[in-house]
């Protein structure tokens, strides 16, 4: 068992829910690969990655639904799941909720919140009333599923998975049914809802937006291994490698060779502190990061060691997206097209000549 460091006074914090080295293999193959998160009460962790990545396996796992090759599954500090001991999933008090979630057609909307509750009947309608409340579906306690749109059917299943207090809470693209209209407005509540329940929440997700949105940490995995784990803030400005920056956004990607630890490009040098010369370099950076000059009689800014040196291009394409616009350009360098955006209205003629400069603290220089 992994041991904690002890201080007089301190009582050292136990993850609710914690996964230790979780592996699955599928015919030969670990699509879990060593996976390991520690969730606290009233926190939500994004497990955020492409489709097949091994998002929903962990899942499964957890909720003793599929079984672990190796690893260990800790809740409040006790073992639940390894190789050889097994607490079964209903024993687990882990709440469900999954994108294909099923009302029961035939009970009441009372009837579906109360489903696995425990208790005297006035206790199980009480916290039935609590929850319908929360959710703003008191009005509909006596109604039945048919009567209910989409969302409010989503807002009775949070309701149900959350009313045997679970401890934990697994959610499985769980609004991806939605229309983007609703989800919003859902994923708030539903957010606020789960905090105030002091539920930990693990949230599988594969959109960017939706993680950024609900996560206290995310979790990045590709091909079963969790790349990067972290606040959004700092996974999204400190991406580990070039496909992680992809994941959140359009990249614009320089090559470049490393020659006395730098990397020379149409830009001007980039610094590759510890890269051995004639190693391959990928220079990283987003499109709202570009930063855009009027030519000035054939002129661009001034070259700074910040800004780097400005690159002379020509407007390809320049199309408005609702909240910014989306330029592309033609360098004159070397032909290559680079992307760029800006906040609003910003449309260019094709063919008028700008000068781009990437700011050094933008960039992200990764070897190949
Ligand atoms: N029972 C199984 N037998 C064989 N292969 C499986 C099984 N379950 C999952 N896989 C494979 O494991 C990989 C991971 O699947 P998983 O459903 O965990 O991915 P995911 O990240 O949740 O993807 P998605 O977002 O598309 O649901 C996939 O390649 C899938 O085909």
């Amino acid at each position: 068992m992994q041991s904690e460091i002890e201080q007089p006074g301190i009582t050292p914090a136990v993850p609710r829910l914690e996964i230790r080295n979780l592996v699955r293999r599928f015919q030969g193959r670990a699509v879990v690969d060593n996976v390991s998160l520690r969730i606290m009460p009233g926190q939500v962790t994004c497990l955020l990655g492409p489709s097949g990545c091994g998002k929903s396996t962990t899942l499964r796992m957890i909720a003793g639904v599929e079984m672990q090759d190796s690893g260990e599954i800790w809740v409040d500090g006790k073992l639940v799941c390894d190789t050889v001991f097994r607490v079964p999933p209903e024993r687990r008090e882990i709440g469900l909720m999954f994108q294909d979630f099923a009302l029961f057609p035939h009970l009441s909307v009372a009837g579906n919140v109360a489903f696995g509750l425990r208790g005297s009947k006035e206790e199980k309608r009480a916290r039935v009333a609590e929850l319908l409340d929360k959710v703003d579906l008191l009005q509909f306690i006596d109604g039945y599923p048919h009567q209910l749109s989409g969302g409010e059917q989503q807002r009775v299943a949070l309701a149900r998975a959350l009313a045997p207090r679970p401890r934990i809470m697994l959610m499985d693209e769980p609004f991806s049914g939605l229309d983007n209209r609703l989800r919003d407005g859902i994923r708030d509540e539903t957010l606020t809802l789960l905090k105030e329940e002091d539920t930990a929440v693990l949230l599988v997700t594969h959109e960017p937006d939706e993680a950024m949105r609900m996560a206290d940490e995310i979790a990045l995995m590709r091909d079963g291994r969790i790349v990067q784990q972290g606040a959004p803030y700092n996974v999204y400005t400190r991406p580990v490698d070039r496909a992680s920056v992809a994941f959140f956004s359009d990249a614009n990607v320089l090559r470049a060779t490393v020659s006395g630890a730098l990397a020379q490009t149409l830009f001007g040098q980039f610094l590759a502190p510890g890269v051995p010369d004639g190693t391959d370099v990928d220079i990283v950076f987003r499109p709202q990061h570009v930063r855009i000059d009027f030519d000035r009689a054939g002129n661009g800014p001034r070259p700074t060691p910040t800004d780097g040196v400005p690159a002379r291009a020509l407007v390809k394409r320049a199309r408005f997206m609702g909240h910014e616009s989306l330029v592309e350009f033609c360098m004159d360098f070397d032909g290559s097209v680079l992307k760029a955006t800006v906040p609003n209205v910003f449309l260019p003629a094709e063919g008028t000549v700008m000068w781009l400069t990437v700011p050094r603290s933008r960039c992200f220089v990764f070897p190949t």
